[in-house]
């Protein structure tokens, strides 16, 4: 019986893991500049990547997550809201983010910014409602100060792939901790490859209520809901604002 369970199970993650990554055609050479293509909302997505840095590559999670938006877009209904994206890389959850109506501030470190702005730009430019931001945001460093609470609440936070054997996994916590306001919902597709990403999860639950969304083995990657445990009382709202 468990046998046969786990099977069934094996085969709905098989066939949802080549839905999500079939949505990736082949790469396209034009004139000097090689990208990729996606279909997301019916649009055609053309990513430029750059092999040099770890955020200039599009990682599976960032498909996943962006699976999820498109098919579940009445739960989670993304018009008018406001995103953040952790670590957004080529740009592609944000890109998909604004052509589903939200109003994105997309971030990751400045040696990323330009690839990322760049892609995003070509792909929302006169097909989004509101233009993205992509902005700096290096995990735990001025974050209080560059997107205090008071001004700064947002429905979601987004990430993909952002946890994996990097020295500033306690900087990404807090950084989740200081954005995910009472209401705020993250969503966040983790791919697993060493102890880390557990123990994270681990510590994660700690501070956030989760709710695993997908199940890929094949991928090794979860979706995570996750929001936040405590209710903070007005003046611990206004003290960390
Ligand atoms: C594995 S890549 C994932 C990129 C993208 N989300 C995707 O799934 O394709 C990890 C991302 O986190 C960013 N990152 C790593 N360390 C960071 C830090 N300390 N602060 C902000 N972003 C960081 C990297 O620049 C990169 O874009």
């Amino acid at each position: 019986m468990e046998d046969s369970k786990t099977k069934e199970g094996a085969a709905v993650d098989a066939e949802l893991a080549k839905a999500i990554m079939a949505r990736r055609f082949s790469p396209s050479l034009i004139g000097t500049e090689a990208w990729e293509g996606y279909i997301f909302s019916d649009m055609e997505i053309r990513i430029k990547e750059s092999t040099d840095l770890y955020g200039a590559v599009l990682w599976p999670s960032a498909i996943v997550l962006c699976h999820f938006l498109e098919t579940n877009r009445d739960e989670y209904n993304l018009t008018d809201k406001n995103v953040i994206e952790l670590g957004a890389g080529t740009g592609l959850v944000t890109i998909v983010s604004s052509l589903l109506g939200a109003k994105v501030t997309s971030t990751d470190l400045p040696d990323v910014l330009g690839n990322l702005q760049y892609n995003v730009m070509r792909n929302t430019k006169d097909r989004c409602k509101y233009i993205p931001l992509v902005t700096e945001l290096v995990w735990g460093q001025e974050v209080h100060q560059r997107f205090p609470r008071a001004t700064h609440c947002f429905d979601y936070i987004l990430a993909a792939d952002v946890v994996y054997a990097h020295p500033y996994l306690q900087e990404l916590m807090d950084t989740f901790d200081h954005l995910c306001q009472e209401n705020t919902q993250i969503l966040w597709a983790m791919r697993f490859r060493l102890d880390p990403e557990n123990s994270f999860v681990d510590r994660f639950r700690q501070r956030f209520h989760v709710e695993e969304l997908y199940n890929l083995p094949s991928l090794s990657i979860k979706l995570y809901r996750a929001w936040r445990k405590d209710k903070r009382t007005k003046e611990q709202r206004e003290a960390a604002a």
